[in-house]
């Protein structure tokens, strides 16, 4: 069995070696030649899965993305060739939720402000969502959801219209997938008509796709309201960001919301196990014996965190301010890019860290600081 896997995708030869041979390509460049013999082919968003690229690859039985997103994918021409298709929902979820959470507490010590007492509004309420609204609850904050699809089938949860959430939110991150037509669709949902009615002072954040928001009208709004902060992970017409607008975002990074070590395996082990489902195998291999320890672990002395000291605690997992900084040198083209998610250090979840208090001590960390640290995901 022939398998063509994205050079990017961790843990591939640990998990696909047992299955055949397997040739590595660059997933942006990826062409039908190299794709013609494959029983098996692997990609990350950056391929584009369509007739022109399968067509003539006649013996290509599974098909697997190690993604949430499936836009890059012509599900319609697989399903007519017969070819079984696998994603991977919700693999990268944590690592988006506290990819916003981080985010936005560095946004805020860079205001010279607090995240705490801000009311946050979450656009589409599915996995990353969800998530991103697990990190803001443990820490406190309000939460408003706008879902309207989830809302239609009956979610228990409380939702908000759009109009409602812009108008009541201190800060909105975008969750949604992208999509071109229907009701609800998301091709720039934030339009330069929506983002005119952003109130004052609103953070907006987008860690989906970037073309939920129309690029060249935010850079007209950013243009006359400096009060409107903005955190950009995704861009549209990526790999080539609209250079204009990086200057113009508090936090600019590409596109590695998703790209913790631990989203990354279970990525490529949920394409693992689909795969060995469809060969009617058993699966041999463990997500949890691919991850190798994390090298710290945390005490804590203090009896209260406020949220300068949190920070610090979070950036033991993830220091944003160095990818933006990365970022800002090399985005000009597209292989900077690329390249810069190449490169990015797979950060680890909150999860890896164990956080405790120091029980022998009088300014241990109080029991709610422990339990709010724990909420957020962080081991015990
Ligand atoms: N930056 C990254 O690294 C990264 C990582 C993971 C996912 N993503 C992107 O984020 C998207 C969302 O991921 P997810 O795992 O949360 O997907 P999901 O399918 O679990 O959730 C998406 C939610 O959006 C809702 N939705 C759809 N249209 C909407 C609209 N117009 N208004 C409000 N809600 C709407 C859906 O009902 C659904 O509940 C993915 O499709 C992918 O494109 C990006
Ligand atoms: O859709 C997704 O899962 C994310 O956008 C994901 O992080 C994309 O990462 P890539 O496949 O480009 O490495």
């Amino acid at each position: 069995m022939k398998i063509v896997a994205d050079e990017n995708m961790p843990y591939v030869e640990a998990l696909f070696a047992e299955f055949g041979q397997i040739e590595f390509v660059n997933g942006r460049t990826l062409t039908a030649e190299q794709v013609k013999d494959a029983d098996v082919l692997l990609v990350r968003s950056v391929t584009k899965v369509d007739q022109a690229l399968i067509e003539a690859a006649t013996k290509l039985v599974f098909v697997g993305s190690a993604t949430i997103g499936t836009d890059h994918i012509d599900l319609d021409y697989l399903q007519q060739r017969g070819i079984a298709f696998s994603s991977a929902p919700g693999c990268n979820a944590t690592a988006v939720g506290e990819f916003a959470f981080i985010a936005l507490l560095e946004l805020a010590k860079r205001q010279g402000t607090q995240l705490k007492g801000k009311v946050i509004g979450i656009v589409g309420a599915g996995n990353t969502g969800t998530a991103a609204a697990k990190c803001f609850e443990a820490y406190g904050l309000q939460v408003i959801l706008c879902d309207p699809i989830k809302q239609a089938e009956g979610d228990s949860r409380q939702f908000a219209s759009l109009d409602e959430l812009i108008a009541k939110a201190d800060v909105i991150s975008l969750h949604v997938p992208i999509t071109k037509v229907g009701p609800h669709k998301t091709w720039y949902l934030f339009d330069e008509t929506r983002l005119n009615t952003l109130k004052p002072n609103t953070w907006l954040m987008n860690c989906c796709r970037g073309e939920v928001i129309d690029n060249h009208a935010l850079i007209k709004v950013k243009q006359t309201r400096d009060d409107v902060k903005v955190i950009l992970d995704v861009w549209e017409g990526e790999p080539k960001p609209i250079a204009e607008l990086v200057p113009l975002v508090e936090f600019a990074t590409p596109h590695i919301a998703g790209y913790s070590l631990e989203g990354k395996a279970r990525g490529t082990f949920m394409l693992y196990q689909a795969l060995c489902l469809l060969l009617q195998r058993q699966p041999t291999k463990s997500l949890t014996a691919l991850l190798p320890q994390f090298e710290f672990q945390q005490w804590l002395n203090n009896a209260e965190l406020d949220e300068s000291k949190l920070l610090k605690m979070c950036r033991l997992v993830f220091d944003l301010r160095d990818d933006d900084a990365l970022f800002r040198q090399s985005f000009h083209t597209a292989a900077g890019f690329d390249l810069l998610r190449k490169h990015h250090t797979h950060r680890r979840e909150f999860s890896a860290l164990a956080v405790k208090a120091a029980s022998d001590n009088a300014f241990s960390a109080s029991s709610d600081c422990i339990n709010m640290l724990h909420s957020l995901g962080f081991s015990q």
